[in-house]
Order: structure tokens, then C-alpha cells, then sequence
């Protein structure tokens, strides 16, 4: 208990709810600032479970965080939630589960401290067809996990589980696999991009004209298609892995590398989670080219291959969407919008963005670093 009042803490700005304060998880919740520099408080010392609080209060000012060292560094997350007061309970549920995506892990977010944030979460998911729908707020209230949460929404909304006899926990453990297999530590090409992507992907199945004539099969695959187009992504492009001899390259013959790459993670993922180990072979192969073909359509190399069609479907006027490979076409093109759409969303969000892909531009250029000069 020595440590107590030297851990870390973070301010919280509003009220915390009784149904929280009576739980006992990992945190100690007070409002008392004689905590931070007096001698340890006695409920603290005497806590039995790992939540310590002081029962009298209702508006808890200050969180802290037990089993930390007390020479924890301030994690870049975790000064941001100073500046992002919503986040501040969200961070706690990512330590009190710090491996929260485990595989094992099916029912996490029924024993986390921020039900509140579910709540929340669950309220902004009613505007997930809306082109304004803020992905960066849904993904802090649903603590990190936004492409999960998400995609398991629009699967249910869909009506897909039931038409495709999925499981519903090897759903689920499917799509935390695709959330880990992206790289958090890219700036733009993560599991937030995917995420937003498949928000995107949503919008546009909703158009009239597409929602009418989509059929199950495609909706099931322009879905997974989105989740799964940029997996394992490693942060810089096809020609920065051509230029540096990297194995990919090599292994995909310097053609669509990342999108090749991004498909077969995509299957083994599919293979190994047994999503749609009930399907007869046939389809699930077919199932897998179509993927393929979806996520090869990303590759931006390709993009006036793909609008050139486009034109000359156009000018001939033969799109019918009552036709499979039309359809199929349909969809390969809105992945590519949903792909670059981010310039199009609500400034303060489109701006974010800009952001995060410049920052990895940069970091593809040696980042800070290459205005250092070589080492040495
Ligand atoms: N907001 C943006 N500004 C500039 N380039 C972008 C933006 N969003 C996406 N891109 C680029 O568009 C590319 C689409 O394909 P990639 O995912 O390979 O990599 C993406 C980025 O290089
Ligand atoms: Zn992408």
C-alpha cells in the first residue's frame, strides 16, 4: 500500500455514477486532494478488492491508478485524456484489462467500470448511416474496439448472423483478430481507418438504389471486405517495400503488394477463427476470391484502370444491378470511395485525418530523425 499516493492520477470533470462507485475493480476513486502529498489514507490501505473509495462522495474529482510504479511514465493516451475529459474512464478500462482483446476474452465489456460509455456508445451506433457519424467519439466510447463494436452492429443490424447461421462468439472472436492484426502504432493505416472505412462501406449499401438490389452475399462481403482491406498493414507504401528489398515484394512480384498481403490475412484469419467452417467448400472459396477481388480494388496504383471502366460502363449505360458482376463491380468501386472518402467527411473530422496520414507520410521518410542527419 506504500505506493498508493504516489500513483499516478488523472482528473475526472464529471459526476461518477453510484452503480460505479459501489464497484470493486482497480481503481481508487476520491475527491479528497489530501491524498496526493499526505500520508496513505486509511481506506486505501485497508481496500480488500482493488477499487478504493470514499463512500460519502458522488463527485469524485480525481481517479488513481493502483498497480502502476510510481515512476510509470504519462503515456501520450493518457495526457490526451486530460485534454479529452471523456476519456478519462475509458483509459481505466483499458488497464484494468490490458489484454482486453485476448481470444479467451468473450465478455469483457459486461465487468468494465465505464457501462455508462456502452450506453453511450451504443446511443451514437443509432447514427452509424449518417455521413457525419464521428468514428473518433465512437471509438473512445467504445474503448478502442470501434471496428469491433461496429461491425458486429451492422452484421446484427443486417439480419446476418441468423442468414448465415454464424456463431455469434466466433463472430466475435473473428473481428478482435482483425482488430489486432492491424497495427496500432500506424498513424492513419490502423483499425480506426478500417473502422471508418466500414462505416463509409454502410453508407453507401444504404443507398436507395443499392440497398434495394444488394443481395445478403454482398452485403456480407462488402462488409468484411472493409474490415479486413488494409490488415497488417506495415505502415508504408508498395514502393517504399519494391525500393527497400522487402520480402512482400518479392513475394507478390512487386504487384498490388499491400493488397495482396491485406487479402490472405484476411483468409487465414477467416480459416482460423472457423467463421464460416460450415459453409460448403465451394462457396466459402468463392467467398474468399470475392474478397480477394474487393480488396485488390484499394490498390491506388490501379485507380484509372478502375475509373476507366467506370466511364465506359457509364457511357454505355449497361450497370444493371440485377446482375451479379455489375453488383460486384458496384461494390468494388464504392470500397475504393469508402477507402479515400476521409476529405469528404465534416471538417473537424476530415481534418484529423489529414493528420494522421501526414504523420505517417512522415514517419515513411524517416520521420524526425531524417532532418537529424545520419547517426552519429
Ligand atoms: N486525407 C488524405 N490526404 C492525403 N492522402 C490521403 C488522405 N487519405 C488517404 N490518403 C492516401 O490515399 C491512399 C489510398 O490508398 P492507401 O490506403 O494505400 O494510402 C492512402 C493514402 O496514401
Ligand atoms: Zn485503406
Amino acid at each position: 500500500m506504500e505506493v498508493c499516493y504516489q500513483l499516478p492520477v488523472l482528473p475526472l470533470d464529471r459526476p461518477v455514477p453510484k452503480h460505479v462507485l459501489g464497484r470493486r475493480g482497480a481503481i481508487c476513486l476520491t475527491s479528497s486532494p489530501i491524498l496526493f502529498g499526505g500520508p496513505a489514507p486509511r481506506q486505501l490501505s485497508k481496500r480488500r478488492g482493488a477499487i478504493s473509495y470514499d463512500s460519502s462522495d458522488q463527485t469524485a474529482l480525481y481517479i488513481r491508478m493502483l498497480g502502476m510504479s510510481a515512476s510509470h511514465p504519462r503515456t501520450d493516451a493518457v495526457r490526451s485524456e486530460a485534454e479529452q475529459p471523456v476519456r478519462s474512464v475509458l483509459s481505466f478500462q483499458k488497464n484494468l484489462h490490458s489484454s482486453h482483446y485476448s481470444r479467451n476474452h468473450t465478455h469483457a465489456t459486461h465487468h468494465t467500470l465505464d457501462q455508462e460509455y456502452i450506453g453511450q456508445a451504443k446511443c451514437l451506433l443509432r447514427k452509424v448511416g449518417s455521413w457525419s457519424f464521428d468514428i473518433f467519439l465512437f471509438d473512445r466510447l467504445s474503448n478502442g474496439k470501434s471496428l469491433v463494436d461496429l461491425t458486429l452492429h451492422l452484421f446484427i443490424d443486417y439480419g446476418l448472423i441468423k442468414l448465415f447461421r454464424l456463431d455469434l462468439l466466433k463472430l466475435r472472436q473473428f473481428l478482435v483478430m482483425v482488430h489486432e492484426a492491424y497495427r496500432r502504432q500506424n498513424p492513419y493505416h490502423n483499425a480506426l481507418h478500417a473502422a471508418d472505412v466500414t462505416q463509409a462501406m454502410y453508407c453507401y449499401m444504404q443507398e436507395p438504389q443499392l440497398s434495394e438490389s444488394l443481395t445478403s452475399c454482398d452485403i456480407l462481403l462488402g462488409l468484411l471486405a472493409a474490415a479486413t482491406h488494409d490488415l497488417d498493414h506495415p505502415g508504408v507504401n508498395q514502393t517504399f517495400l519494391i525500393k527497400t528489398n522487402h520480402y512482400l515484394a518479392s513475394l507478390y512480384q512487386n504487384a498490388s503488394v499491400l493488397e495482396n498481403h491485406h487479402w490472405k490475412c484476411a483468409v487465414s484469419l477467416l480459416r482460423e477463427s472457423g467463421l464460416l467452417s460450415h459453409f460448403p467448400s465451394e462457396d466459402r472459396q468463392n467467398l474468399e476470391e470475392r474478397l480477394g477481388s474487393l480488396i485488390l480494388a484499394t490498390d491506388i496504383s490501379r485507380q484509372n484502370e478502375y475509373l476507366s471502366q467506370f466511364r465506359a460502363h457509364l457511357d454505355r449505360a449497361d450497370l444493371h444491378l440485377n446482375n451479379s458482376q455489375n453488383r460486384h463491380f458496384i461494390l468494388q468501386m464504392a470500397l475504393k470511395c469508402a477507402d479515400i472518402c476521409n476529405p469528404c467527411r465534416p471538417w473537424h473530422i476530415s481534418k484529423l485525418w489529414s493528420h494522421k496520414v501526414t504523420d505517417e507520410f512522415f514517419s515513411q521518410g524517416g520521420g524526425e530523425s531524417w532532418f537529424c542527419g545520419p547517426p552519429g
